[in-house]
């Protein structure tokens, strides 16, 4: 850190609180512990609950912090509030055989015992849907109206286990809302997905028009301009976005477009041209 970058930075960030300590990486572990060098830090985790050591998370930093910070207090919460006795339990078992941690603890809760809990294997996604869905139908109190829907909620890893849901439960006509963003509708990842789309042989006007609109600077308005513009020789010409593109891009001067925009348009198709 360059001095006067360390100083602002130490103004700017009097005080920290690290949630989710567990998931702290060792180099966000060497920035924290510069960044907190005045001492006035607080961490909150759960080494048991660590889930990123694939983006390089170490649940070791636990133990740095304490040889870091020799002044600090720790204090525990042993008490669950969140889960019944029997998911506590199940979980605490469970959790026993976990090799890497920093101590066992004893959870324990006030809460009634609950429901047992059902481990059920599938062998496929479809078998696991329809499982889910025939317990949800078997739970669920029919009445006048229906059957209330609204408190259940299914849990997934993978976007893929969610699709597989949204269409088994189109088919069996239960109603639901999908919470979180979907990945593939991530304004980023469906950008990553249409430039590598216009790589394929045959790649037709849709990537490379949003390809485009990711790539080149600029507000909304100002690519949608561009973007229009390209749309409409490609009709007149009856060529492709791409062809369209190019040919209005490799002109030395335009009369629709500044200079540097054709500029900006030239470099971004070589750019993707450079990819395929
Ligand atoms: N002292 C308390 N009395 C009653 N309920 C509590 C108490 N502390 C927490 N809870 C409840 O327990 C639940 C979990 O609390 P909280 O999210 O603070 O836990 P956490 O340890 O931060 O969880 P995580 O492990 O997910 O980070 C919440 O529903 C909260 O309202």
């Amino acid at each position: 850190f360059p001095e006067a970058v360390y100083k602002e930075c130490q103004n700017t960030w009097q005080a920290i609180v690290v949630d989710e300590f567990q998931d702290t990486s060792a180099m966000q572990y060497f920035l924290l512990k510069l960044l907190a060098s005045h001492n006035h830090i607080t961490i909150v985790g759960d080494d048991d609950q660590s889930i990123f050591s694939f983006n390089g998370a170490d649940v070791s930093g636990f133990d740095s912090f304490r040889r870091d910070f020799p002044n600090h207090k720790e204090i525990r919460l042993n008490k669950n509030y969140r889960s019944t006795r029997a998911i506590v339990e199940a979980a605490t078992a469970l959790i026993h055989n976990n090799t890497k941690r920093c101590n066992h603890k004893l959870a324990e809760t006030d809460n009634p015992s609950g429901s047992k809990i059902t481990v059920k294997e599938c062998h496929s996604e479809d078998s696991q849907c329809a499982f889910v869905i025939d317990k949800i139908i078997e739970t669920t109190s029919s009445s006048a109206e229906g059957r209330d829907f609204g408190k259940i909620a299914v849990l997934y890893r993978r976007q893929i286990t969610g699709k597989a849901f949204q269409v088994s439960f189109r088919n069996r006509k239960i109603p639901f809302n999908v919470h979180g963003v979907a990945f593939y509708r991530k304004k980023a990842i469906k950008a990553i997905m249409a430039i590598l789309r216009t790589t394929l042989p045959g790649c037709d006007d849709g990537p490379w028009r949003q390809a485009l609109k990711t790539l080149l600077p600029g507000d909304k308005e100002e690519k949608k301009k561009i973007i229009d513009h390209v749309e409409k020789i490609s009709l007149a010409r009856k060529c492709s976005f791409i062809s369209a593109a190019t040919d209005i891009f490799s002109a030395k001067v335009s009369g629709t477009f500044k200079r540097t925009q054709i500029t900006q348009g030239r470099k971004v198709l070589s750019t993707l041209y450079s990819l395929s």
